[in-house]
């Protein structure tokens, strides 16, 4: 950006211009002399306040706010007014904050999209005006070059299903964390929704729904519409990240292979959530002092989350094994007992039950389960496979039963437990329940935030992990973008996975009563570091692009450093010749 000799940031805004632009304006903290130059004198009152000064107002404002929906909403209008005030806020108060802007509570903000609606944000893309894509993406690029976009279909949002045009939240809230957590420049960053339409009746019978009032496109048509999409994210952003979020399970995994070779593209429903799930149980086996080859995995509910999780950890297997006896994608994969709403994926449950992106290897035999189309639930499964590890993945709130829990509690020392589904009202289990129906044996991980529980015998608490993909994302991204990677290959997500597992409190102590996974408020130090492995992986792999990369370690530590954003004010002088 423009400056001058003295570091002053040259701009061309004036008076409300300067006030009504998010990205710019400071408030009352603009200086004497930027209120004469900018035409701002009168428009604002006479103190001039600090950043911190701010920041402390906008707390006790956002104190003020009752419920955890006003917050969201008092934090949604001040990031529409002042970005670097936002952030500040956002990153001084992190672990309190998080669970506002992120799961739990923005999945009822996107609930009530329509509702609450009051400003747009980000681009909005729907079949109607097709015809105009390009018009409409040039604009909402502002003739920047970006760094990132995230993308959401709205049909699967967390564990809410589909929420037609109200997907945009997630699409914002995951570039919000993107910004947080690994610096990405907001002003760098675009959300958007792709509004096909939707199949959610209560949306399309609310008079007030602000989306698309149609059923969701579907077939070649909607291939064609993401395609122009992406093809225009090629052909004007060709060095820009592309995140997909929450997409429906039959195309999550479709879109992804279709387009990984093709451009830095990234699905964090699979992709981010294999990769946090691999870290987590990397620290669990370090506590049971086992290997990723011992373990019996079920996972239940297999969509793009447990999918990606079932394919992340089967690579991992396989990476693990010796050379000499190498397993297989087979050997490795008869370790896995993958379920969906019919229960076990085996083969005599026949084709239209068990959906064309689960791969053979996956799916059980008639020699172990029969030939019988009965359907095998959690607990028959638990009490048959007696499995180390248990990960939910399903919606399917509360269905770790204590009958699941202690059966599964018979046969494991250290029950390894993940209740993943998000927000909060679907998971598969609350960590205290699990805890005392194993006496506290359980070794747990969750996707959205739950208090510590009680270890007994000690004093200290259990420090449950928060098993999200927010905890690697950012740095999976952060480390494309660093490198300018022409893709985000396998080697570039294992080499943020093994970070990540190696910052966890279990393994970095050596404690067994330690938490699986960093903390939330650790989040941007742990991101960064998993962006530097993802970087060297990239270059090792050769799709990294950027040439200026320092190679000693401490001068690419300072590089990488100098590239993050911060919510800090700039000077501004008024040059006619500078941005706008
Ligand atoms: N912790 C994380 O980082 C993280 C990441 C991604 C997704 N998730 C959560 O995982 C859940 C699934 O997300 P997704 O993107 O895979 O969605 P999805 O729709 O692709 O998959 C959900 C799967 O669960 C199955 N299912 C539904 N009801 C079931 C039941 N009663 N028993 C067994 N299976 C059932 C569905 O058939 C589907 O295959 C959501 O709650 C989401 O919030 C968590
Ligand atoms: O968004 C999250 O909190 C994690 C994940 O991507 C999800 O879909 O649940
Ligand atoms: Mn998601």
């Amino acid at each position: 950006m423009p400056k001058t000799d003295q570091g002053k940031l040259k701009i061309t805004l004036k008076g409300p211009e300067v006030l009504n632009n998010p990205r710019f304006n400071k408030g009352s903290a603009f200086t004497r002399e930027e209120r004469d130059q900018l035409g701002l004198r009168g428009r604002l009152p006479f103190a001039v306040d600090t950043l911190e000064e701010q920041v402390e107002r906008a707390y006790m404002q956002y104190k003020s706010r009752e419920s955890n929906i006003l917050k969201n909403s008092f934090l949604s209008s001040m990031k529409s007014q002042n970005w670097t005030l936002y952030y500040a806020l956002l990153s001084k108060y992190l672990v309190e904050m998080f669970p506002i802007v992120y799961t739990p509570t923005e999945a009822d903000a996107i609930s009530d999209y329509s509702h609450l609606f009051r400003r747009s944000e980000g681009l909005y893309l729907s079949p109607p005006e097709y015809g105009k894509m390009e018009e409409d993406f040039l604009d909402a690029c502002e003739g920047r070059e970006l760094d990132l976009i995230v993308v959401s279909d709205g049909e699967a949002i967390l564990g809410i299903g589909d929420q037609g045009s109200g997907g945009i939240g997630i699409s914002s809230a995951k570039a919000v964390i993107y910004t947080l957590a690994a610096g990405i420049d907001p002003a760098k960053a675009l959300a958007v929704t792709l509004d096909v339409g939707t199949n959610n009746e209560d949306l399309l019978k609310d008079d007030l729904y602000v989306g698309y009032r149609e059923k969701r496109l579907r077939g070649d048509k909607y291939d064609e519409f993401v395609d122009k999409f992406v093809g225009l994210v090629k052909k004007h952003q060709p060095k820009c990240l592309l995140h997909f979020e929450d997409f429906g399970v039959t195309n999550a995994q479709r879109l992804l292979a279709k387009y990984r070779d093709q451009h830095s593209v990234f699905n964090d429903d699979i992709q981010g959530t294999g990769a946090v799930t691999l870290a987590a149980l990397q620290a669990a086996i370090a506590v049971t002092k086992t290997k990723l080859s011992d373990q019996r995995i079920v996972i239940y509910g297999s969509g793009s989350a447990g999918l990606g999780i079932a394919r992340q950890l089967r690579d991992a297997i396989i990476m693990e094994s010796n050379d000499d006896k190498k397993a297989d994608a087979k050997q490795a994969s008869s370790q896995f007992w993958l379920m969906d709403k019919y229960g076990l994926i085996k083969k005599s449950l026949g084709k239209d039950k068990i959906r064309d992106e689960i791969e053979g290897d996956f799916i059980r035999t008639e020699e172990e389960w029969g030939s019988g189309e009965e359907e095998n639930g959690l607990l028959d499964v638990v009490k048959k496979v007696k499995p180390t590890v248990l990960i939910g993945t399903s919606t399917h709130a509360g269905a770790f039963t204590e009958d699941v829990v202690k059966e599964m509690a018979k046969h494991a020392d250290r029950p390894i437990i993940f209740p993943l589904s998000n927000p909060t009202k679907k998971c598969e289990a609350d960590p205290k329940d699990l805890n005392q129906w194993t006496d506290g044996k359980a070794l747990m991980a969750t996707g959205s935030p739950f208090d510590p529980v009680d270890v007994p015998g000690k004093k200290k608490k259990y420090v449950v992990a928060e098993c999200n993909n927010a905890l690697i994302y950012p740095g999976l991204g952060l480390g494309s973008i660093l490198s300018r990677s022409s893709k985000m290959t396998d080697s570039m997500i294992i080499s943020g996975s093994k970070r990540l597992a190696e910052l966890a409190p279990a393994i970095v102590k050596g404690d067994p009563d330690e938490s699986l996974l960093p903390d939330f408020g650790d989040a941007p130090k742990v991101n960064f570091e998993v962006a530097l492995a993802v970087l060297k992986a990239a270059q090792k792999d050769k799709v990294a692009r950027e040439e200026d990369v320092p190679e000693d370690e401490e001068g690419l530590r300072k590089w990488a450093e100098g590239r993050s954003w911060k919510a800090q004010y700039w000077e501004y002088e008024y040059d006619p010749e500078g941005v706008r």
